[in-house]
């Protein structure tokens, strides 16, 4: 059985508005940015700072040139050069035919153009197909194509003419459940009779009582999967032979899944003798490795450095606005950089993505939202219209933050940035500073830059504490987050050349 584990982090709080405090004066736009003293303690209001110097439209208009430029570059990317060097995560020296796959998938995985496999897969996978096979849990940064990794497996693994569940995926959201399963269809194109299962919000539970699944796969979210197990028994646990976990950080150890993810591990485990543990992620922070390799029995784990979690072709800024009303004047004016491709926003809460989404429609701007209170449909809806193109400005929540995959996205806006919640899910305060979701960021900007194209993160300031956020992101990832400052035409055209 598993360890009983304490509460796990806290869930962010909707109604949370972020707190203000207010900093020396030298901290002001246009200026040599002078970064706080974490111990100095804010007491006072920064949001009418007079020193701070919002951004005008002229700045915005070069800013916009900015990204334009830059999401130009990104089309001309090139892939094969990344390829070839060896601290790139697309880096690899063998072909998917070394890689014991069954040739059904080979010919999957042609007709998709995949031609080498990315680094984890070029590791995962050998590990992974192995005979016993071995549980293992694996890190790979955002983008890197873990979900093909255990998605060939989950295929290399079921036989085909058992009319059974073989393989339960879980994942967060109900989108991600959604992905993974056209994924799942996608490289099982040539195997004939295989079908799918999901086991997410919007289906009809009453009609699972006492039905047994014919289906090889089922993709679920934690909850309802659960319940399949469980309640309605329709899924029978000894014939499990994989079990994935995908987001698995947040899906064993945030508050709420930690729970249903044991549960539904711990009812596989006993009953099936030879089922495979699979763990996939862009982030496990400290806590989080040390309570999975005690759960998941003799893994293998596969992990990154700290400074090679954030991926170098997503390149990251932030620029200082006066106050919040500022942030919204610098969205409104960069509309016509982040349509040029797709762009994503991510708010703190359901209620600011509503307000930006009505007042932005209210001038004429094309956007549209995804958040929680949607209905499955209405979700399922925009994700579509977004991965189409229909519509190139979408805001969001943390809902969007993990795995999905819109390869167009060249430009991710934190007009807020993500809060770390301590147990009592309240935000976490360290020397009177909030503290950034360090994992959460990481997360968020990887909805650009995927599969080694180049994108933007641009991350809104409006206050030392979010001021101190970048700094504190900076230290973790060790990595540059530059500061941005459109009236400063010889800076920005310097980051146009890096
Ligand atoms: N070997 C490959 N060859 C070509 N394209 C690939 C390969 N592996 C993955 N991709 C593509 O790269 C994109 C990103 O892959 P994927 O969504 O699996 O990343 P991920 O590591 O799961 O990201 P995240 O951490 O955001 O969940 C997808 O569009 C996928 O089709």
């Amino acid at each position: 059985m598993l360890p009983e584990m304490g509460r796990g982090r806290g869930q962010p709080n909707p109604s949370f508005v972020p707190q203000q405090r207010t900093g020396p004066p030298q901290f002001a736009v246009g200026q040599q940015a002078v970064k706080p003293d974490p111990k100095y303690k804010y007491t006072k209001s920064t949001d009418t700072d007079p020193h701070e110097k919002v951004p005008v439209p002229a700045d915005i208009a070069l800013l916009n040139k900015f990204i334009q430029k830059e999401v130009k570059m990104m089309k001309d990317t090139v892939v094969d050069v990344q390829r070839q060097d060896p601290k790139s995560p697309l880096y690899s020296i063998s072909s998917f035919r070394e890689l014991r796959l069954k040739p059904e998938v080979l010919q999957a995985l042609d007709s998709l153009n995949f031609q080498f496999p990315t680094r984890i897969q070029e590791t995962a996978l050998p590990l992974l197909l192995m005979e016993p096979p071995s549980n293992l849990i694996a890190q790979a940064q955002s983008g890197t194509g873990k979900t093909a990794a255990f998605v060939l497996t989950m295929l290399c693994r079921i036989d085909i003419n058992l009319k059974c569940p073989q393989c339960i995926c879980l994942a967060p959201t109900l989108e991600l459940a959604k992905q993974i399963g056209e994924v799942v269809e996608k490289m099982g194109r040539y195997m004939e009779n295989l079908k799918i299962h999901y086991a997410i919000k919007g289906g009809n539970m009453a009609a699972m009582r006492g039905r047994k699944l014919t289906e090889q796969i089922v993709i679920g979210t934690p909850g309802i999967t659960r319940d399949y197990l469980q309640k309605y028994k329709c899924i029978d646990p000894s014939q499990i032979r994989c079990l994935v976990l995908d987001e698995a950080d947040v899906m064993i150890y945030h508050q709420g899944f930690t729970d249903i993810s044991t549960t539904i591990y711990n009812m596989v485990e006993e009953a099936s003798d030879s089922v495979q543990s699979m763990l996939f992620s862009a982030t496990y922070d400290e806590p989080v490795i040390n309570f999975a390799t005690k759960i998941i029995k003799n893994a293998i784990v596969v992990m990154l450095k700290r400074e090679e979690q954030a991926l170098p072709n997503i390149k990251q800024f932030y620029v200082q606005c006066a106050c919040r009303d500022s942030k919204y004047a610098a969205i409104v004016n960069l509309y016509s950089g982040l349509a040029v491709a797709s762009s994503v926003i991510f708010c703190h809460t359901k209620a600011s993505v509503m307000w930006l989404y009505e007042n932005m429609k209210a001038r004429g701007h094309k956007v549209d939202v995804l958040h929680g209170d949607m209905s499955v449909v209405e979700r399922a809806d925009t994700i579509i219209r977004f991965k189409r193109g229909d519509f190139k400005v979408l805001i969001t929540t943390n809902v969007f933050a993990r795995g999905i995959d819109v390869a167009q996205v060249s430009v991710v806006i934190n007009y807020d940035l993500p809060i770390k919640y301590n147990e009592h899910d309240s935000p976490m305060v360290i020397d009177g500073f909030t503290q950034p979701d360090c994992e959460t960021y990481l997360h968020r900007i990887g909805r650009t830059g995927r599969f080694g194209k180049t994108g933007i993160a641009i991350n809104l300031i409006d206050s030392e504490d979010s001021m101190n956020m970048i700094n504190v992101l900076e230290n973790h990832f060790q990595m540059k987050i530059a500061r941005m400052d459109p009236s400063n035409i010889v800076e920005l055209e310097a980051i146009e050349m890096a």
